[in-house]
């Protein structure tokens, strides 16, 4: 497995922005390419969408939501179909955002997952517990729960998908989990996955989120630890961004 590194932009930056970004990006990679080492996902707004992946180089596109039907009455709504068409590749499903500002539920979710799973997406399932849940020792209960809420009941394996754990109270706070936590959270994933897919579900990236920068991105990104991160802050800028991905290949390479 390669280390897996998503940069999600939330709702941030406009098309001309974004095209300042992607530049920026692809000038850093075309003078020191990352190669095939990492798989890189940028997750613009879906207004930005078609410039970034019209430009980008040395990364792949991802959405931060979708709808899960292919077209219909559903204003404000994108559909997997319009997603296909400018080269989406991953697409979040489960943000923690989206599931406590939003309102969004298992049910929901699961019928993204599948929307998307049916037409060749890579779905990022996004899973965390609050600061409340954690206090009252119901961290696993709760990754379990949001686990099995979209993945359970399933005789065979859905196809290529990866999960992100990000702790809630670690997003945008500036306090990140600390590498031990997220390692012990992961490896719950890894075994709910095994057990519930078999030998299948092992080459599922599960990479961690919440407050990582260049700087602390090596305790997390390593064998043993995370298969990579999911960025929110820290995405922001392309040269931030890309140190953090030099700095993650880096301590992947370590081990
Ligand atoms: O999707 C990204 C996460 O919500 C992390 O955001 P953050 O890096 O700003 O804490």
């Amino acid at each position: 497995m390669k280390p897996w590194l998503g940069a999600n932009w939330k709702m941030h930056k406009t098309v001309r922005e974004a095209r300042e970004y992607v530049a920026r990006w692809n000038s850093l990679v075309e003078e020191s390419p990352l190669g095939e080492e990492a798989e890189v996902v940028l997750f613009p707004p879906f207004t930005a969408l078609a410039a970034v992946g019209e430009a980008l180089v040395g990364a792949s596109l991802g959405a931060q939501d979708v709808y899960p039907e292919d077209q219909g009455a559903f204003t404000g709504e994108i559909s997997p179909l319009m997603l296909a068409e400018l080269g989406v590749r991953y697409v979040l499903v489960g943000h923690s955002e989206r599931r406590h500002i939003l309102g969004e539920e298992d049910a929901f979710l699961r019928r993204k997952f599948d929307a998307l799973v049916a037409r060749g997406f890579v779905p990022v399932l996004c899973v965390g517990e609050t600061a409340e849940e954690r206090r009252a020792g119901r961290t696993e209960e709760v990754l379990l729960r949001q686990l099995e809420g979209v993945l359970g009941g399933r005789e065979a394996f859905p196809g290529t998908f990866v999960v992100a754990y990000e702790p809630v109270w670690a997003i945008g706070t500036g306090t990140p989990a600390t590498p031990e936590d997220a390692a012990q959270a992961v490896a719950r994933i890894r075994t709910y996955l095994h057990g519930r897919f078999g030998a299948a579900a092992d080459g599922v990236p599960v990479v961690y989120g919440g407050s990582v920068d260049p700087e602390n991105v090596g305790g997390f990104v390593r064998p043993g630890v995370s298969d990579g991160a999911l960025v929110g802050s820290k995405s922001l800028e392309a040269d931030v961004f890309y140190r953090l991905v030099r700095n993650a290949l880096e301590a992947w390479r370590e081990g």
